[in-house]
């Protein structure tokens, strides 16, 4: 805290050079972030926290070259244009899964005193699997909902959290009753409809984001608690998996940012929350959808950054727990992000990078255990001169339809009957490739919590199908994407197909997308993860591997 020390002893106002700033007495001292000076805006504040947030400032006037540090009263006239909230910070269930953990949550926020950040943040731990297996058991047999495990661990890991943080348990326990009185419901139902478990989920969000609050405030940083569906988070009504409407973006920034000019509190805001346009009860963005509630307040309050703190050094070469030496990939465009995240990377939601791509809005990934890591930092575009693969993505137990023409009708009524049998039964396509007469596709098994089709639904598709086509219904396979530049498509085709004929491994269907950031390969779900490890160690692990593959196209441009 040797920052602490430097600047306390200094009488406000205090000016000194930029250059005396970056001198090592100052610019080692870890609670300041002085890269900031180097940016090109007028005016920048960077807080120091000891002193609670609106305490002791440093200000630097790009205009004069120095650095002025003041007290709050004699800061004001820059305040107008420097103290607006300014990125978001999203910490997902792993960040917030203890007492200790989110203490040093809270830490980390204080580390970043220059930003006035809206947090958004994610249940604790595993609670929304718990509570979800909670609903299931009460929905099938049990007399006493009070007998669930799941329920009382749930309970108990809140309860202990707030004493270990020290503070009072009344905080939630009016949700507590609330979620006993659901279950109970639910029990006596017999049933669990999508809409009762979306309310039975938001529970693990509702007090998360109320303990840390109240802890926020315990410790002096103003906060205030937002629940997502009484601020404007407006969704479709397909509870389970709503998508988030238009009319969220302006409501949401009007919310936040006059309750910030009223009273300045740091917004903790739950994630993965909405409200049905219609039914007005609670909705859920899918798994993981609390990525896709900061990104729509990124956009909505057009922010400077979007930080989402996982438990991994960013996104990485492939899933860790296929193969745990996946490196850090370090940039992203939004299109090799989203389409990563669309085809089953767990790290990021499906949807989340639509706003950021919108509004243009960076989005950093870092991690939470290893806050010094650089993380990944996603962005409109690259360079990618020299980029060939970026990730390799797995997604399982996909169910893959050949559908040859029995000519009854012509290529182009074929191709239309096809898909809108898909469209009437509100499935979509993942991969798809076609020739005249047949096409090979594989089916979105996201729409459904579960992210298993269910049999009733893949029997109305094939009897649909079956009136025009011979359909083979091949169950069991799994999607690999390859995400990086297929502008360069053939160099990395015939380095998989090495990789795949050495292992011995049939190729199924090839889908190269109009997105130019991902070639589709299916194979069978018993041979997928023995071939992503294999093209990982030859794209990623070898250092001949991408000096072959740019040497061999010479200048390294396979356009
Ligand atoms: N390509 C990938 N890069 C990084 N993590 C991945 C990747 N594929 C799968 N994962 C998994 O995603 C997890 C992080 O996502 P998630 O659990 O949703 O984070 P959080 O709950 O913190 O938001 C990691 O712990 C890792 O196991
Ligand atoms: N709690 C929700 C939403 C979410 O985003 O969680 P996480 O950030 O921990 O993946 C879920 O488990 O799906």
């Amino acid at each position: 805290m040797a920052a602490a020390t430097h600047l306390c002893g200094i009488k406000t106002p205090y000016c000194f050079s930029k250059k005396a700033l970056h001198s090592q007495s100052l610019c080692s001292q870890k609670r300041l972030n002085f890269d900031l000076l180097t940016e090109s805006c007028e005016t920048l504040r960077v807080s120091y926290p000891s002193k609670g947030r609106g305490g002791l400032r440093v200000v630097c006037d790009a205009r004069k070259n120095d650095v002025l540090v003041q007290s709050e009263a004699k800061s004001q006239g820059l305040e107008e244009s420097i103290n607006q909230l300014s990125c978001v910070m999203k910490f997902g269930g792993s960040s917030v899964a203890s007492a200790d953990r989110m203490k040093e949550i809270a830490e980390l926020i204080l580390s970043f005193p220059e930003e006035n950040p809206v947090i958004v943040l994610s249940a604790m731990g595993k609670t929304t699997n718990k509570l979800i297996v909670a609903g299931e058991k009460a929905a099938s047999c049990v007399s006493d909902v009070s007998e669930i495990n799941e329920l009382s661990f749930v309970k108990e890991l809140h309860y202990r959290t707030m004493d270990e943080l020290g503070l009072d348990k009344s905080l939630i326990t009016d949700h507590i009753e609330k979620l006993e009185r659901l279950l109970n419901g639910i029990a006596v139902l017999k049933d669990m409809t999508p809409r009762a478990r979306d309310y039975l989920v938001s529970f693990g969000e509702c007090m998360s984001t109320r303990i840390f609050a109240a802890y926020l405030n315990k410790i002096g940083v103003k906060s205030r608690q937002y629940d997502a569906f009484d601020i404007g988070f407006i969704t479709t009504d397909d509870f389970t998996n709503a998508d988030i409407l238009e009319a969220t973006y302006p409501a949401v920034a009007n919310k936040l940012h006059s309750d910030w000019n009223n009273d300045p509190a740091i917004p903790i805001v739950t994630g993965f929350l909405g409200k049905g346009c219609r039914t007005c009860a609670i909705t859920t963005l899918g798994r993981g959808g609390s990525d896709l509630t900061a990104t729509t307040i990124g956009k909505g309050l057009g922010l400077r950054e979007i930080q989402v703190w996982k438990d991994v050094d960013g996104v990485l070469t492939c899933d860790p727990n296929i193969y745990p030496g996946a490196e850090p990939v370090p940039y992203l465009t939004f299109d090799e992000a989203a389409e990563l995240a669309y085809f089953g990377a767990q790290v990021l939601h499906p949807q989340s990078m639509r706003p950021a791509r919108e509004g243009d809005i960076p989005v950093r990934v870092k991690n939470s255990y290893n806050p010094n890591a650089p993380g990944t930092l996603i962005t409109k575009s690259r360079d990618m001169s020299k980029a060939i693969l970026t990730s390799i993505v797995l997604k399982r137990n996909v169910t893959m339809l050949d559908i040859v023409s029995t000519r009854m009708l012509g290529q182009f009524g074929f191709l239309a009957k096809v898909f809108s049998t898909f469209e009437d039964l509100g499935i979509s396509v993942d991969v798809v490739a076609t020739s005249e007469v047949s096409i090979s596709l594989t089916l979105d098994p996201s729409k459904l919590w579960s992210r298993e089709l269910i049999q009733q639904e893949l029997d109305n598709v094939v009897e649909e199908l079956e009136k025009i086509a011979k359909v083979n219904l091949l169950q069991h396979r799994s999607i690999i994407s390859l995400i990086g530049n297929v502008q360069r498509s053939s160099l990395i085709l015939e380095k998989v197909f090495h990789v795949l004929r050495t292992n011995g491994v049939n190729v199924q269907m090839i889908s190269q997308g109009a997105s130019k950031v991902n070639i589709s390969l299916i194979v069978n779900d018993s041979e997928s993860e023995k071939c992503v490890r294999a093209l990982h160690s030859a794209f990623f692990e070898t250092d001949l591997a991408v000096a072959d593959l740019v040497n061999h196209n010479g200048n390294g441009n396979g356009t």
